[in-house]
């Protein structure tokens, strides 16, 4: 289901590029030169806490629960699935019974619909619509390769009906339009059900944040004895989801608040660049889930406002991101040195798209006993986007875009709102790619580091809407934003990292829906050229003769050792370490393919992008 403007830049000839002075031969550049364009020099450049308050019932149990009691004392832990309940103090004094549902339980009464905007969103849709494929297709992932790995691995389902999330979230599913599990969620829901720690690897675009979600809140619904400390203004949230961006962490509270509409149970968001007291005034109406960026939690927690000590479900979305080289220490301190309960008590979940090896080592402190699951390969890209690569001279990059966008536009194709995300390396860069796209004739804006919240959040909602179809963005934006209507992913400036590749391309071709990545390449990306080509091989693209004579003669870069066993091997690190020594695959029964026996890129570990954290 290609595009067909994807398809007459696919299809466009080509030229030989410039000449250089090695052996290898030179790829090709597009022919189609704009006339008016050969002439622009590339120069230019609330609900208060109150008292205790009843919850809706869970699947209907009308089992006599509280919600309250004294203050003070730390929660007692037990692990969902595993048959214990907690049992302490309760944050807002007093009992009430939770599963009653004619209690008037305020917070739901007072819960602003979050689906409201939905309808706004599907009035924007209209412009898009005429021109693009908006049917869901999942059916895309149905023959993925699953592997996992752990013991006693509760079998998948394959439906939602299948597993008991109670009624309110159904009627959440029902909301969102989700009509059947992806295949993550078809795995991850039953393991998180069931109390299990997760680390959990599947592509882009392929349903993760209900993954981690959906079984945090109905756990959180289903608890039957949840009291919580309290002291002060301290509040005691159960489920902690952390993020790399801000922008990841808002997104990922707008979903979590639909999935837990009208549930009762309360999800709030902490970030950095916006103000901390309404942050603050926002948690003291009462928390059950907060989504927050370590830096500003490790604000909130170093003031007191926020205690983890009643913390049971611990969620790493972009988990690699988050414990890459640099970010380890603060994660390592909001996990391990923050009065958060210990692995094995609390539960605790990964997820990601790539997960390298290095890094599930390091994560595997995190996790008790956890089952291993990767939905596709392990830090490979999905096949709904077509991948091009083309040799573009770092002096050719401006007007080769401007190349791409015009055929793009007199395609027509996509129409003026097709949304084109160009990734680029540097901030400076970003503004003055934008400045120049804004002078040519393309409403621009840009999203980076060096711009506030407020412009960041403006810049986002005009892209989204179509009023300026081109998004400028540093790996700001690579990992986790869930833009629909984007159709193609420029990588201007290619990254150092195939993984920071694999989420920035990632960006279009979501939830079964196709899409267009260019890459730029040349001398200065030798690094990439084996993994890419790789990649691309992979993900049954067409790859290049020239890239193939480039990853013949480059060195493996982009961070190769990190990879998880190399990415046509196996996946789950303790498969190469423990080799043998009875790890139960595919325990429990369930189906499941195994790859084969890692390969071993061996190297070094070179430093992560961290523009991308906030
Ligand atoms: N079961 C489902 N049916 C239909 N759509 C779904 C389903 N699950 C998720 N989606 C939609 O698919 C899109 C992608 O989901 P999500 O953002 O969770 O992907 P992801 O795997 O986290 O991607 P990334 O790795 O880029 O962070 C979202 O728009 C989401 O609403």
């Amino acid at each position: 289901m290609r595009t067909s403007w994807a398809d007459s830049v696919a299809n466009s000839p080509s030229e030989t590029a410039v000449s250089n002075n090695n052996s290898v031969p030179r790829p090709t550049q597009s022919t189609y030169v704009p006339p008016h364009l050969r002439s622009n020099s590339a120069a230019d450049t609330p609900t208060p806490a109150g008292p205790p308050t009843a919850r809706p019932s869970f699947s209907g149990n009308t089992g006599g629960s509280r919600w309250g009691g004294g203050g003070g004392a730390r929660p007692e832990s037990g692990r969902q699935g595993q048959g214990n309940g907690y049992a302490a103090a309760g944050r807002d004094g007093g009992s009430s019974g939770r599963n009653n549902r004619s209690g008037g339980w305020d917070r739901r009464e007072r819960e602003v619909n979050p689906f409201v905007n939905d309808d706004k969103v599907d009035e924007v849709k209209q412009g898009f619509r005429e021109h693009e494929n908006t049917v869901i297709n999942f059916d895309a992932y149905e023959d993925i390769p699953v592997e996992i790995s752990g013991e006693n691995v509760p079998p998948p389902v394959n439906t939602f009906a299948e597993i008991d999330l109670g009624e309110m979230m159904n009627q959440n599913i029902r909301r969102c339009k989700y009509v059947k599990p992806t295949p993550v969620q078809r795995y991850a829901i039953p393991i998180a059900l069931a109390g299990r720690d997760l680390m959990a690897c599947a592509q882009t675009g392929s349903g993760k944040t209900a993954a981690f979600c959906f079984p945090i809140i109905t756990g959180i619904m289903r608890d039957q004895y949840i009291q919580r400390s309290r002291g002060g203004r301290t509040v005691y949230p159960l489920g902690l989801i952390l993020s790399p961006t801000r922008e990841l962490s808002c997104q990922i509270h707008d979903e979590a608040k639909k999935f837990s509409y009208q549930t009762g149970v309360k999800v709030v968001v902490a970030y950095g660049g916006a103000s901390i007291n309404q942050q603050l005034r926002e948690l003291e109406r009462g928390v059950d889930i907060l989504v927050a960026t370590p830096g500003r939690l490790v604000d909130l927690l170093e003031r007191a406002r926020v205690s983890l000590q009643a913390i049971r479900y611990l969620a790493l979305d972009e988990a690699d991101r988050m414990l890459d080289m640099g970010f380890e220490p603060q994660i390592r301190k909001i996990v391990e040195q923050m009065d958060m309960p210990n692995r094995g008590v609390r539960q605790t979940m990964l997820f990601s798209a790539t997960f390298p090896r290095e890094i599930q080592r390091l994560a595997s402190d995190f996790l008790s006993n956890y089952i291993f699951l990767a939905v596709g390969r392990v830090g490979s890209s999905t096949d709904l986007i077509v991948q091009r690569v083309e040799f573009v001279p770092e002096s050719d990059k401006r007007s080769h875009l401007m190349d791409l966008l015009h055929a793009q536009r007199e395609n027509g194709e996509h129409g003026k709102q097709a949304l084109t995300l160009v990734f680029v390396e540097t901030k400076k860069g970003a503004d003055s790619l934008e400045h120049w796209l804004c002078i040519n004739g393309f409403p621009s804006t840009t999203i980076h580091g060096d711009r506030s919240q407020q412009e960041r959040e403006l810049a986002l909602r005009s892209f989204k809407s179509g009023k300026t179809p081109i998004l400028v963005a540093t790996d700001v934006a690579a990992r986790g934003l869930d833009i629909p209507h984007v159709a193609h992913v420029v990588n201007f400036d290619l990254p150092n990292d195939i993984d920071d590749y694999v989420h920035r391309i990632g960006r279009t071709g979501r939830a079964g829906k196709s899409g267009l990545a260019t890459a730029f390449f040349n001398d200065s990306n030798l690094s990439l050229a084996r993994p890419l080509a790789e990649l691309m091989h992979e993900a049954n693209q067409e790859v290049p003769q020239w890239l193939t004579h480039y990853a013949s003669r480059a060195p493996y870069g982009g961070n190769k050792n990190r990879r998880s066993g190399g990415r046509f091997g196996g996946c789950d690190f303790r498969r190469e370490e423990s080799f043998g020594k009875n790890l139960d695959y595919y325990g429990g029964g369930n189906g499941g393919t195994a790859f084969g026996v890692p390969a071993d890129y061996g190297g070094g570990y070179a430093p992560g992008i961290t523009s991308a954290w906030d």
